[in-house]
Parts: structure tokens; C-alpha cells; sequence
């Protein structure tokens, strides 16, 4: 039985739920049960706090974990792999300062107190940039803390940057590290075990899916090249003939981003019929 670990509760749980459900994993958890059994994957879903997760995926009792990239740099475990990057919780650690406040620069930080809740992350950040810093460690609600006193500055998860404007605060220097939830794994040989494959291979597919969205246009045939260039899809378009023998009907694979721009340019070419649909799930 594949057993995983998935966040209970957080910024990380609803997400990463969702994930597993969506690559058919059955997750049917009855009110706060702490683990669910998904008997025909023979997959055993355990929710625990994503924190805590490091150290279960760290010690081998689960084969993979969810987690924050952020949260597994805030642990001294040196044999936890990032499996694969599950493109949802993103987030930036930043430092953070008064509003009002010059920021010359991260040696503003010598000799201060700094308060956060990822304090290995943070303190090997300030080391690599050879500043010495006092670290103030708190559970939560890092943003009051220099309101109060207890910090001159703090370093903390931002996402849409809300609560540090709402506290007249703002972010100075560089990202100190970009992070999104995580599969993580200490098991040095998934590749002989072949559910552990599949759960990668079914959890892949969806974030690649994700990314991108299947168009398809039809497009006068001495046009197609052109249209290729545009939309050159993954490997190769699909062109398919049409009745109309002076028409071809293509079909490629965009990134989700790019479906206005490429849509005004194939418009712009003579296509006709342009369409976007998401994708649910592929292997590529
Ligand atoms: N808006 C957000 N707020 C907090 N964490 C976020 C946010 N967006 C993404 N994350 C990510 O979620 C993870 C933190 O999860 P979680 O919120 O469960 O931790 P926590 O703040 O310690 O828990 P709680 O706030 O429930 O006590 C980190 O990896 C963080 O980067
Ligand atoms: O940039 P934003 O979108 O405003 O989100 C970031 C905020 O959300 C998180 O706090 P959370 O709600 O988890 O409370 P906590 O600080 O007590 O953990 C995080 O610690 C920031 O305070
Ligand atoms: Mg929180």
C-alpha cells in the first residue's frame, strides 16, 4: 500500500485535495478523519500539518508528501527530494519593513531583530548574504510584530501582498525564495516501485494539462504553414483535411497564456472556427 502524506488544513489542503481527486484517486475523508483508504489504487491518504509532513516524508513512513517548497528550506533534512512542482499555494518569502522606512539595503538588517516563522529559511538567507541578525521566531501574525516592538523588521509568506498593505508595511530587496506546494519524497528508488510511478505520472499529467489549452481552427491551406509558426504546439500540429479541399483543419497544443495573442495573429492570418478548450488531463 502507497501511503501519502496530504495538508489537513492551511493555504496547501484544498489544493492539493483537489489534485489527487482530479488524477482518480478515490479521497473520501468523513469529518476530520486523519486518514482515508483509497482500496482500488491501494493508495492510503494520511492528512496531517503541512509542517509536520517534512519530518514523517524525512523518516520513510510515507513514500511522498505535499508540501510548501518554503516549508521543506525551513528544515535541516538533507534527504528530502522535490519530486515535482505542483504549480498551485504560490507564494513569495519576503522582507518586510515599514512603509515609511528607506530601505539602502538587505546590511540594514546588521545587528536587528528580525521576526519570522520560517527561521532556518531566513536565517540561512541572511547568512548567504554575510548579515548578522537576531531572529525573532513567532507562530503567525509576523506582519504586528514590528507595530509592538518585538522586531525591527520581518520576513514573511506573501501572496497577494494584502495583509502587508493593510498593515501600512512594505516588501524590500529581493524574493528570498519563490515557493508553490510540492511532492516531496525521500525514497531513492521510485523508480522500481510502480505506483509511486503511476502517482507522479497521474498527478503530471494534470499540472501540464493545467498549463496549457488545445486550440483548433480551420485555415486556408496555403496558410498553414504560417499558422504553424505561430502555434507550433508540443511536437508537431495536427492538420486534418477538410471537405473544402482549398481548407485544412489544425489542431496544437498552447501554453494558457498565449490564447488571446495567438488567437488575434490566426484571426489576423484568415482562420476561421478558432476554438479553446481546457484539457483536463494528458500524458505527453
Ligand atoms: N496566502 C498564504 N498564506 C500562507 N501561506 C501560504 C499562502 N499561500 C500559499 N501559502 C503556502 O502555504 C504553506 C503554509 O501553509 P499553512 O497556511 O497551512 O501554514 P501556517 O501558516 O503555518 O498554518 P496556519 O496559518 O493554518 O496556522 C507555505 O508553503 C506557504 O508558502
Ligand atoms: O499576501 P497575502 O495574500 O495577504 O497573504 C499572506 C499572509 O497570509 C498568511 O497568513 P495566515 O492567514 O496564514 O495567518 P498566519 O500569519 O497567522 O499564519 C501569511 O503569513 C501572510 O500573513
Ligand atoms: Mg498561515
Amino acid at each position: 500500500m502507497l501511503k501519502i502524506a496530504l495538508p489537513n488544513k492551511g493555504a496547501l489542503s484544498e489544493g492539493a485535495i483537489a489534485l489527487v481527486k482530479n488524477a482518480g484517486y478515490k479521497i473520501r475523508r468523513s469529518a476530520k478523519a486523519l486518514v482515508c483508504t483509497d482500496y482500488t489504487n491501494n493508495v492510503e491518504f494520511y492528512f496531517l500539518r503541512p509542517k509536520d509532513i517534512t519530518a514523517y516524508v524525512s523518516s520513510g513512513v510515507f513514500t511522498f508528501g505535499v508540501t510548501g517548497r518554503d516549508i521543506v528550506q525551513d528544515t535541516n533534512f538533507d534527504n528530502i527530494d522535490e519530486t515535482l512542482a505542483l504549480g498551485f499555494g504560490k507564494s513569495r518569502m519576503r522582507y518586510i519593513i515599514p512603509g515609511q522606512d528607506e530601505f539602502p539595503g538587505l546590511e540594514m538588517f546588521e545587528g536587528k531583530k528580525i521576526a519570522c516563522s520560517y527561521p532556518i529559511l531566513v536565517r540561512n538567507h541572511l547568512k548567504a548574504n554575510n548579515i548578522n541578525a537576531d531572529i525573532v521566531k513567532l507562530d503567525g501574525a509576523v506582519e504586528i510584530s514590528i507595530q509592538l516592538g518585538i522586531a525591527d523588521a520581518a520576513a514573511d509568506v506573501v501572496e497577494t501582498g494584502t495583509t502587508i498593505k493593510q498593515a501600512g508595511l512594505k516588501t524590500v530587496g529581493d524574493v528570498i525564495l519563490h515557493s508553490e506546494a510540492i511532492l516531496i519524497s525521500a525514497d531513492k528508488n521510485l523508480e522500481a516501485n510502480t505506483s509511486a510511478k503511476a502517482f507522479i505520472k497521474r498527478l503530471s499529467g494534470i499540472i501540464v494539462a493545467r498549463q496549457y489549452v488545445m486550440l483548433e481552427y480551420d485555415i486556408p491551406s496555403d496558410k498553414v504553414e504560417a499558422a504553424c509558426e505561430i502555434v507550433p504546439g508540443l511536437e508537431s500540429p495536427t492538420i486534418s483535411a477538410l471537405h473544402d479541399p482549398e481548407w485544412k483543419g489544425v489542431k496544437a497544443m498552447i501554453p494558457s497564456g498565449e490564447i488571446n495573442s495567438s488567437m488575434d495573429q490566426l484571426e489576423a492570418l484568415g482562420a476561421k472556427g478558432i476554438i479553446a478548450t481546457d484539457i483536463r488531463t494528458c500524458r505527453l
